[in-house]
C-alpha cells in the first residue's frame, strides 16, 4: 500500500528549510522546460506553527501512483489532455516536465518566480506561502493514447493493456463527447484549493505546443480526511463500502492489475470516470422513504437496512428490489470508488442547479468489476430517477515511479 508518509514526510516548510540551507533549489535536471528545470523554495516562507495532518507531504514515488488509495483529500480536478505532437520525443519531454513538476509541487516546492524581469515568472507563484497540503497527482492514459483511428501513433499500440477500452453506451446516459475520454488523464488532489489549482493550472502550461485541454473537472468532498466517510450532494454517506477491501490483500484483490498485464501496469490499475449529474430539485421534493429507499441505507446513520451502524454487514435482501447498494451486491464485484462531489451553477433554461457526482472508481479488471455493475445499474436502478450519466471516460494508470523515472516511460521508452 503505498504510504502517506506521515513519519518521515516533509511539509512546504520543512521543504523550505532544506532548500535554503543548502542555499540551492531542487537539483532537476534539464529539460526542454527551463521552467521545470529552476525549481526554488519561496521568497516567504510559510509561518512556524504545529504542523497539521492536512499540509503533510505525499511523495511521488512508491509502489503505486499516490491518489489512488490515498485517503481522499478535500478537492479534485480532473484534467484530460489531447496530445497534439506528432513526434514521440516532444511527447516524452513533456511527460518529463509533468514528473518533475509533480514532484515538485507535492513536495512543496515552486518554480522560480523572478530570476528574469523581461520573461514571464516560471511559476504562476499562487502557492509560495501555502505548505504541500497533500497535493497528489495521478496520471492514466485513454485508449487513444495508444492507437487514434486505426494509427498506432507513437509505436506504442502493442503496449496497451488488455482492459483499456472506452467503457460501452449504456442505455440511460447522455455523454457529452466533449467532456468525455482523452488521451492523457491527470487527477489532482489536495487539502487546499488552491495548491489543486496551481499544479493543473502549470501542467496545462507546461504542456503548451504539445498538448491541450479536452476538458476540466472541479470537485470536492467534506470530512473526508478527518476519517469520516463524505456525503454526497444527496446527504447520503458515499464511500462507505470502500472499507470492504482496505488492506492490502484487499487492494490487490480489487484494485492493482494483475500479473499478466504489461511490466508498465504492474501496480497500477484501471480508472473509470462518469460524471453523473444528480436531480437536486427532484430529489429534494422525494420523501425520506424513498430518498431512504433508492440506496437501501438510512440517511442520517448510513448503516444498510435492518442495521444500526455505518459498517455494519449489508444485507440486500432486506432493500428494496433496485436500491442502488442492493444492485451493487448483486453485482458481486468490488470496486474501490473516490469520487468528489461537483457544483456548476445554474442551468439557465430550467432555473436547475447544474451539480452532481464526479464518479471515479478504480479497478484490475473494468470488464469484469466495473461495466457489469454499471450496466445493471443502468437498467435497474432506483438512483436512475434521480440522476444523469453526461460524460464518461477510461484510463490505464501506470503503476508507481522510481526516482529518475518519469511517467510513461516503460510505455515509450522499451
Ligand atoms: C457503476 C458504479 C457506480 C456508479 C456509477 C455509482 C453512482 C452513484 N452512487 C451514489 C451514491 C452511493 N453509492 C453507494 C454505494 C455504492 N455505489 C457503487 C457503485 C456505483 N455508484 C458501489 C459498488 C457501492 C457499494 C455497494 C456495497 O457494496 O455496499 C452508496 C452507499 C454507501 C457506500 O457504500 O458508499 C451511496 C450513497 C451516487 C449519488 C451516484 C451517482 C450520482
Ligand atoms: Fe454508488
Amino acid at each position: 500500500m503505498e504510504r502517506d508518509n506521515k513519519q518521515d514526510g516533509m511539509s512546504r516548510r520543512d521543504f523550505l528549510k532544506i532548500t535554503a540551507s543548502v542555499g540551492v533549489g531542487l537539483a532537476i535536471g534539464a529539460s526542454g522546460m527551463a521552467a521545470v528545470g529552476k525549481a526554488l523554495s519561496p521568497a516567504q516562507p510559510a509561518a512556524a506553527g504545529a504542523e497539521d495532518e492536512k499540509n503533510e507531504r505525499i511523495a511521488l514515488y512508491g509502489e503505486h501512483q499516490p491518489g489512488i488509495v490515498t485517503p481522499q483529500q478535500t478537492y479534485m480536478y480532473l484534467a484530460s489532455f489531447k496530445i497534439t505532437a506528432a513526434d514521440k520525443l516532444a511527447v516524452i519531454r513533456l511527460f518529463r516536465d509533468w514528473t518533475k513538476f509533480a514532484d515538485l509541487s507535492m513536495a512543496g516546492g515552486t518554480m522560480r518566480t523572478g530570476d528574469n524581469p523581461l520573461l514571464p515568472p516560471s511559476d504562476t507563484g499562487e502557492t509560495l506561502d501555502l505548505p504541500a497540503s497533500r497535493l497528489t497527482v495521478t496520471f492514466g492514459f485513454g485508449p487513444t493514447f495508444f492507437r487514434l483511428d486505426g494509427q498506432d501513433r507513437f509505436g506504442i499500440a502493442s503496449k496497451q493493456p488488455q482492459f483499456l477500452k472506452d467503457i460501452p453506451r449504456m442505455p440511460r446516459e447522455r455523454l457529452d463527447p466533449l467532456l468525455s475520454g482523452g488521451d492523457v488523464c491527470v487527477q489532482v488532489c489536495a487539502e487546499d484549493q488552491q495548491v489543486a489549482f496551481h499544479a493543473v493550472r502549470n501542467f496545462i502550461r507546461l504542456s503548451t505546443g504539445s498538448a491541450t485541454v479536452n476538458w476540466l473537472q472541479e470537485g470536492f468532498i467534506s470530512g473526508g480526511s478527518g476519517g469520516q466517510t463524505p456525503r454526497n450532494l444527496f446527504g447520503f454517506k458515499d464511500g462507505t463500502a470502500n472499507s470492504l477491501h482496505q488492506t492490502p490483500d484487499g487492494y490487490r484483490d480489487v484494485v492493482w492489475a494483475g500479473a499478466d498485464e504489461p511490466d508498465w501496469m504492474q501496480g497500477g490499475t484501471y480508472m473509470a470516470y462518469r460524471k453523473v449529474r444528480m436531480l437536486l430539485e427532484v430529489w429534494d421534493r422525494s420523501s425520506l422513504a424513498d430518498q431512504e429507499d433508492t440506496f437501501g441505507r438510512y440517511k442520517e446513520s448510513g448503516a444498510a437496512y435492518g442495521k444500526k451502524d455505518e459498517f455494519d454487514h449489508a444485507d440486500p435482501s432486506t432493500m428494496p428490489v433496485g436500491a442502488h447498494v442492493r444492485l451493487a451486491k448483486e453485482s458481486k464485484q468490488l470496486i474501490h470508488r473516490r469520487g468528489f462531489s461537483y457544483t456548476d451553477g445554474v442551468d439557465p433554461r430550467t432555473g436547475n442547479v447544474n451539480a452532481g457526482l464526479l464518479f471515479v472508481s478504480f479497478q484490475r479488471n473494468p470488464e469484469e468489476q466495473f461495466i457489469p455493475m454499471l450496466k445493471l445499474m443502468q437498467s435497474k436502478d432506483a438512483l436512475n430517477e434521480y440522476a444523469m450519466h453526461i460524460a464518461s471516460g477510461m484510463f490505464a494508470c501506470p503503476g508507481g515511479l522510481r526516482e529518475g523515472q518519469y511517467i510513461g516511460q516503460n510505455i515509450l521508452e522499451s
